[in-house]
């Protein structure tokens, strides 16, 4: 169970420290120099105390103790225990500055790993496949990069900790061996039996720590809402219905943190009662075989100076045993085999030079208990320089063909051509270079609107500003106070939609793409300056390729072409002016002949 525990952890320390692992050996050696020095401070106890008792000449120490005793012997005694005081103040100086140096290394390699955990979280978020996230319920996402992973980084930091103490504990521990090995062999055998409980204890962690990882998530998830829901919560006057189950939920995080604590905090004092009983008993012990007064008292000392060492190393073992939970989260999000991979690829792709083909393509959201197939052997065509309406009743797919053409999904069944090549075999960045989408689900970024408009894109001021014009965005933007430098705040808050929607149309048309989307992406602008845009867009026919969802007959009236879906179907594909009479009602009925 142990080697369970300890393998995948051993494998995350070493991915978290990455290059900072061959500072590991430096931490192990201050703590090894500094518990030496304290050690050999402690040591030189026994001839001070045998001055000061007058039996500084006992030839009863023998080994080490006898090594101590000798020191400075030549010396007179008042000259003898001057310098033994300053021998031992400068042990302790130089010990004390070996632990603050291996502080620094130990809170630099902290440091360096909680980064590179952030990092590799990030990472992985911004690299996995996308269908991760139509699976994931972004609360639990949440908690693990902003509160799992510090408890992470914590880990670590306890680990390296228990190096210094284990370092140290191994070099007192020799020190007292040197001094009695059978006091040392019994104190020993002592430990193991109070570690062997310790850890026993410490195995309940688990369960209550993962308890606590699923609460926080779980809290997490009201928290995203009340942020995000707050317009929702007071329209419908749902604040108190909300805080019964904001209330709820932290209650929860703190009753399970609660169960936690408390097992975790028995350990503390029951190590502490049975050390003193083994550290009692072994002077007692030591007291009864005639062991002589200086080597009880540098014994006792080094036992007292041992005693916070061994259980600081208890207390890192129960501690990473009550992170286990948080462990198991960030290495769950880290780990890629589970997820979806994104998407292959790799033949190069430089503008559309034919036409994008659906053929037969089948396709269903990933991972639902039930997956109802949202498009069934969908086929049609979009040609290059040409303008393609995609139309269907809400709910037909049309945001679905969207996210298969992104490659945020593939297809099940069938294959989407582009000039024939098959789309997976595209290498997916030089693809989504050829492609701009402004849709009403891709939200602003909180900057100024500058550089909102040149998220995707790096521009000058005067191609930012023909995009804004071509957008219908420039006179609005025009009359704010700070003009393009004006702040949009969290997905554009301080905008309205029809503004917000006109800056990421902006932002699209500012990348000039060979494929431009526009995914309901003016539904809120009004008629007039949807009119200027469809203007704006009629421009660019001929020259490069749009594809455009909207339910509005205007905003699809200067397409070439319209495709009709309908359950999972495509229903007819024909050229816009075949159909120019009939209403977007009947349009969604439109069934081509031939498929009859
Ligand atoms: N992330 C998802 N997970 C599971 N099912 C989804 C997901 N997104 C969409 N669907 C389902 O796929 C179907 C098609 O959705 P899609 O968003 O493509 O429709 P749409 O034609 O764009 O609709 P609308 O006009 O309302 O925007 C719907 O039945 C929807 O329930």
């Amino acid at each position: 169970m142990i080697v369970r525990f300890l393998m995948p952890g051993l494998q995350f320390l070493r991915d978290a420290l990455g290059r900072q692992l061959h500072l590991l050996p430096l931490v192990v050696v201050l703590g090894l120099a500094s518990a030496a020095l304290e050690g050999a401070g402690i040591g030189l106890i026994i001839p001070m105390l045998g001055i000061i008792a007058g039996s500084d000449d006992s030839p009863a120490l023998s080994g080490i103790s006898a090594i101590f005793q000798q020191v400075g012997s030549e010396f007179d005694k008042g000259d003898r225990l001057l310098a033994l005081a300053v021998a031992i103040l400068a042990l302790i100086v130089l010990k004390n500055l070996l632990a603050f140096a291996n502080t620094i290394v130990t809170n630099f390699i902290y440091g360096k790993a909680s980064h590179s955990i952030r990092s590799a979280l990030a990472n992985q978020l911004l690299r996995i496949g996308y269908p991760f996230f139509l699976q994931q319920n972004p609360g639990r996402l949440l908690n693990i990069v902003s509160n799992e992973s510090w408890r992470a980084s914590d880990a670590i930091q306890t680990v390296l900790a228990a190096m210094v103490n284990a370092s140290a504990a191994v070099i007192l521990l020799a020190f007292l061996l040197l001094l009695s090995w059978q006091m040392t062999l019994f104190v020993a055998l002592g430990l193991i039996l109070v570690q062997v409980a310790h850890a026993a204890l410490s195995a309940t962690l688990k369960g209550p720590s993962r308890s606590v990882t699923s609460f926080n998530s779980e809290l997490a998830v009201r928290m995203l809402h009340l942020v995000h829901a707050g317009r929702l919560i007071r329209v419908f006057g749902q604040e108190d219905r909300e805080k019964v189950a904001f209330d709820s939920a932290s209650d929860s995080v703190r009753h399970a943190a609660f169960v936690l604590q408390t097992r975790q905090g028995i350990l503390p004092p029951l190590t502490e009662v049975l050390h003193s009983a083994l550290f009692l008993a072994a002077v007692v012990g030591a007291w009864s075989v005639g062991v002589s007064f200086p080597v009880i008292v540098a014994f006792v000392v080094l036992l007292y100076r041992l005693q916070p060492h061994v259980r600081a190393l208890q207390m890192s073992w129960s501690q990473i045993q009550g992170w286990s939970g948080s462990l198991e989260e960030v290495r769950w999000l880290l780990d890629s085999s589970d997820k979806p991979k994104p998407p292959a690829g790799s033949k190069p792709i430089e503008g559309l030079h034919r036409d994008i083909t659906f053929d037969r393509v089948t396709f269903r959201y990933p991972d639902l208990e039930e997956r109802p197939v949202v498009l069934r052997a969908a086929s049609f065509g979009i040609r290059r320089g040409r303008s393609t309406a995609l139309i269907g009743r809400s709910g037909a797919g049309k945001t679905t063909i969207v996210n298969l053409l992104c490659r945020f999904v593939e297809p099940d069944e069938g294959r989407i051509l582009i000039d024939g090549v098959p789309l997976d075999q595209i290498a997916p960045g030089e693809w989504r270079r050829q492609i701009a989408v402004a849709s009403q689900d891709l939200e602003l970024v909180d900057g100024t609107i500058f550089e909102n408009i040149t998220y995707g894109q790096a521009a000058t001021v005067a191609e930012v500003k023909r995009a804004a014009v071509l957008a219908e965005a420039h006179s609005f933007i025009e009359t704010l106070p700070q003009g393009y430098q004006t702040v949009v705040g969290y997905r554009g808050a301080s905008l309205s939609a029809g503004q917000r929607q006109r800056i990421a149309l902006a932002r699209a048309l500012v990348r000039d793409p060979a494929i431009l989307i526009l995914d309901e992406a003016t539904n809120a602008v009004d008629g007039l300056s949807e009119a200027a845009i469809v203007e704006t867009l009629k421009l660019r026919a001929g020259r490069r390729t749009t594809i455009v969802i909207s339910h509005h007959r205007s905003t699809i009236s200067f397409c070439d072409d319209v495709v009709v879906l309908g359950a999972g179907r495509v229903k007819s594909q024909t050229p816009l002016a075949d159909v120019g009479s009939l209403s977007m009602d009947q349009l969604y009925e439109h069934e081509a002949e031939r498929q009859g």
